[in-house]
């Protein structure tokens, strides 16, 4: 099948691949020049575990290519995803600019039929709103807009597209309908679903996804901060509660708070929805309080233990908003480094991937090293943010030499209590005691 993706982010550019190895031919768009010349260039501008192999070998074998024109991009296509961003607008309601600006501008390029399908999140009746904009310059038979929500994770996006846990499709066409079973087959041969539903559920599904996990988040950091009270350990909790086949053991941990494109805007957006609809959607307005607490929370710790952090230097690992991406977009690192330079401390930080985009933020107001024990040298204290996995069994006998005193700050509680006693190190985490020096 002939496909176009529009918007070249880390959603079209996944699934533009993931498309072009099942044997369709895919031409990305996007309007950044210097993205499509990198890609053109065989360079990806995004760092996403598994998608250089799938890149390569599609775009060696010519399926998948790189375009900034629309008009070209959309050339005897059969279907046309939109993977363009939805950022929060003023009010905290999706943005649909970019998602009406495109489908206004297909609506003077179509001649042949087309399935337009909306791979962004988007508010319930976005679907609408994109036909809309359609038939006022198309005829109605020569398109379909169809809703199909993305539910990838970064870090692991590859492997969730091609073995998604469900595929959700909004339509009210039999036509697209048979054009998106088609194209999504290879996808689901192991009997993994496709759920055919109208539009609003399609758009629906997505929020709820999003706003559900970001809520199990925000309530584990909230029963970490009360085990912090009494006296009990949130691990144990976690694996106590998480073997309970009803709850399950995903998405249940504690730690700095959620960050990423994604929960902190699909919550919002979601309860701008209800506020639209006059409904006050009280629980999602709590997960997003809880959650702009917790993400202080390891820089707060910091503060209590150092009353005066001028003339202290801590030393930072991990800066992405979760490991095995470069993404930054909400990460909590942002907000703990803000505090921590606001409150004077000096600054050294290490990112096994996210440093080339922390540096545009911060250029010299941190120190960016490129190894983990460069980033601790003569620090007063180290703060974990992300869960890496080069950071979980370090040398504690190098760490205590190079660092000027043995204090680990850990949002991601990832050493063992015991261990880090027998260390001697003061060991603060989330949702445990804290170790004493
Ligand atoms: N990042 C993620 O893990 C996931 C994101 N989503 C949703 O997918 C959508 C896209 O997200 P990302 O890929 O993260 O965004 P992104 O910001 O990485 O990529 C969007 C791309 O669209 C391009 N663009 C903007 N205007 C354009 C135009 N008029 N024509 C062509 N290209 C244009 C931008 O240059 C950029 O390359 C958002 O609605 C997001 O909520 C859904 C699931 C997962
Ligand atoms: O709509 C989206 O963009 C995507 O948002 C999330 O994916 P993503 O943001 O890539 O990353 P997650 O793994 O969900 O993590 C999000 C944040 O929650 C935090 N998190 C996650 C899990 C957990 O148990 N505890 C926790 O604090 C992570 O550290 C991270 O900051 C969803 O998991 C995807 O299904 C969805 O498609």
């Amino acid at each position: 099948m002939k496909i176009t993706v529009v918007g070249t982010g880390y959603v079209g550019l996944v699934s533009g691949t993931c498309f072009a190895d099942t044997g369709n031919e895919v031409t990305c768009v996007d309007i950044d020049q210097n993205k499509i010349e990198s890609l053109k260039n065989g360079k990806i501008p995004i760092y996403e575990p598994g998608l250089d192999l799938l890149f390569e070998r599609n775009t060696k074998q010519g399926r998948l290519t790189f375009t900034t024109s629309l008009e070209d991009g959309i050339k005897d296509a059969e279907v046309i995803f939109l993977a363009l961003p939805t950022p929060p607008g003023e009010n905290g309601s999706a943005d649909l600019k970019y998602i009406l600006g495109v489908a206004e501008d297909l609506s003077k390029m179509i001649t042949d039929y087309k399935v337009i399908v909306d791979k962004s999140t988007v508010p319930v009746g976005t679907s609408e709103k994109v036909h809309e904009v359609l038939a006022s310059n198309l005829d109605e038979s020569l398109f379909d807009v169809v809703s199909n929500p993305e539910f990838l994770r970064e870090g692991v996006a590859v492997n969730d597209f091609l073995k998604p846990d469900r595929v959700v499709i909004g339509t009210s066409s039999a036509k697209a309908q048979k054009v998106m079973e088609r194209l999504y087959a290879p996808f689901l041969r192991t009997g993994n679903p496709i759920y055919f539903m109208d539009e609003r559920s399609a758009e629906m599904t997505k929020y709820a996804a999003n706003s559900y996990l970001a809520t199990r988040i925000s309530f584990m950091n909230e029963i970490a901060n009360l085990c912090e009270e009494v006296g009990a350990d949130v691990n144990s909790v976690r694996r106590g509660m998480g073997s309970d086949s009803r709850i399950g053991k995903r998405f249940l941990f504690p730690g700095v708070g959620f960050g990423g494109s994604c929960f902190p805007k699909d919550v919002l957006a979601l309860s701008k929805t209800a506020s639209d609809h006059k409904y006050d959607f009280k629980i999602l307005n709590a997960v997003l309080d809880v959650n702009a607490i917790q993400r202080e929370r390891i820089a707060d710790k910091i503060c209590n233990h150092f009353p005066d952090l001028k003339g202290k230097t801590i030393g930072l690992w991990g800066l992405a908003f979760k490991p095995n991406t470069d993404d930054i977009r909400e990460a909590p690192a942002l907000y703990t480094i803000d505090k921590l330079l606001e409150k004077g401390a000096k600054l050294k930080a290490f990112d096994p991937e996210a440093m080339e985009n922390i540096a545009k933020i911060y250029g010299d107001k941190i120190e960016l090293v490129s190894d983990q024990y460069e980033a601790i040298l003569d620090v007063d204290a180290l703060a974990i943010m992300t869960e890496w996995s080069v950071f979980r069994t370090p040398s504690f006998k190098t760490m205590k030499k190079v660092m000027r005193k043995p204090v680990i700050f850990d949002g991601r509680n990832l050493y063992e209590l015991d261990a880090m006693k027998e260390e001697g190190f003061h060991y603060e985490s989330i949702g445990r005691s804290i170790i004493n020096l």
